[in-house]
């Protein structure tokens, strides 16, 4: 198959004060999400000055991905839209319609399955179609890359960095706490051919980092980020929850490594280095939280690998991956949705 455009579609985050609440009301607009937990997250965000550091990390990726195609004969344009904050995707496909783009492959930040994860995004890129209008480019998502080496050794290396900055007397005490965001279990259990694969992809990639890593220690997965209301079920432990079990039970330093996400985003930077941290404080922990893909030049490659996986007519042959899972390279439409609608 041949395309025209490859586009990057993130998350997205405020950069101004005055934007927080706006982009929180995108982000949890019909979900049930209560106001004061809104308000809660909306100081998360005050707390860096209204800045959310994802947009930097993906005009970060962008650069890098753009150089990458550069210096590898991919000759096609990067674009960048978000599914919350500007730029939206909407405009973002309004100017590739405008550029005379019609077929393009879609790089989105989020490397599992899942409805959050992989469904809703397809869902905003069909949304934002739909808002151009009949002539809108046809955008096809690449696969999920939770199992490519070109996102797991970024881990393993982050792992074994962190690590050294850990007392290698306290060796024998020492634990790895894999984190992902957490999900309603309507969502973790989500229907379809793929569905409910979001937990069981995360705890592949656990297993497949701790053994490159670190074999001789134990590992956990857990959650981080929860919202919703309370008496809605989410995915748990909840990692502070978690470390306080630990510490109880004799660990003495862990290594937090946020497989669930591919940039030092606010749920990274706040959730993990502020409030991990400040619980691994009280409870007398030695914690180190270990960095996530970013620009590592594997990962940025990897951008690349996805694409000519669909553009070569020998793709399926050139595919690299990890661990057992079954994986594929398009989700049937009906993938992923949550037992209960969100
Ligand atoms: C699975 C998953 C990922 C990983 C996959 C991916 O990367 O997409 C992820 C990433 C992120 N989540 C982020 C931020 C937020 N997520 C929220 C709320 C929610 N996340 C959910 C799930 C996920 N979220 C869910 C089920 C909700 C409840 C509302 C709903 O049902 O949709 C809220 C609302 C406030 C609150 O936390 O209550 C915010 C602000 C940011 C940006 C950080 C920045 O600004 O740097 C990023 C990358
Ligand atoms: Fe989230």
């Amino acid at each position: 198959m041949s395309y025209d455009a490859v586009v990057l579609v993130s998350f997205g985050g405020p950069e101004r004060p005055e934007d927080v609440m706006p982009f929180l009301q995108n982000v949890t607009r019909g979900r049930g999400v209560p106001p004061e937990r809104l308000a809660e997250v909306a100081e998360h965000y005050q707390h860096f000055g209204g800045v959310s550091p994802i947009n930097q990390q993906c005009r970060d990726l962008l650069a890098a991905v753009r150089a990458d195609f550069a210096a590898n004969g991919v000759d096609l344009p990067v674009y960048w839209g978000n599914r919350n904050w500007d730029p939206m995707l909407a405009d973002t496909v309004t100017q590739m319609r405008d550029d005379g783009v019609t077929r393009a492959l879609a790089f989105v930040t989020s490397a599992y399955g899942g409805y959050s994860s992989c469904r809703q995004y397809q869902e905003d890129i069909a949304a934002a179609r739909a808002a151009v209008g009949p002539d809108a480019p046809v955008i096809e998502k690449l696969r999920q890359f939770w199992d490519h080496p070109g996102f797991i050794e970024p881990h393993v290396d982050a792992v074994r960095a962190a690590l050294t900055q850990l007392d290698p007397a306290r060796r024998d005490t020492t634990r790895l706490v894999f984190t992902a965001h957490s999900v309603p279990t309507s969502m973790a259990a989500s229907a379809g051919p793929h569905g409910g694969r979001y937990e069981a992809q995360l705890h592949e990639v656990a297993r497949l980092v701790a053994a490159a890593a670190a074999p001789d220690l134990e590992y956990d997965l857990v959650w981080q980020s929860r919202s919703g209301p309370p008496q809605v079920p989410w995915l748990e432990p909840d990692v502070n929850d978690h470390l306080a079990t630990l510490a109880e039970n004799g660990t003495t330093s862990v290594v937090v490594s946020p497989i669930g996400f591919v940039s030092d985003h606010l749920e990274v930077v706040w959730d993990l280095d502020t409030e991990a941290l400040e619980t691994a404080k009280q409870l007398g922990l030695d914690f180190v939280r270990a960095g996530t893909p970013g620009t590592d030049p594997r990962f940025v490659a990897m951008v690349r690998e996805l694409v000519t996986e669909r553009t070569d007519p020998d793709g399926a042959q050139l595919r690299r991956r990890m661990g057992e899972l079954p994986m594929w390279d398009t989700c049937p439409t009906v993938c992923c949705v949550p037992t209960r609608r969100p």
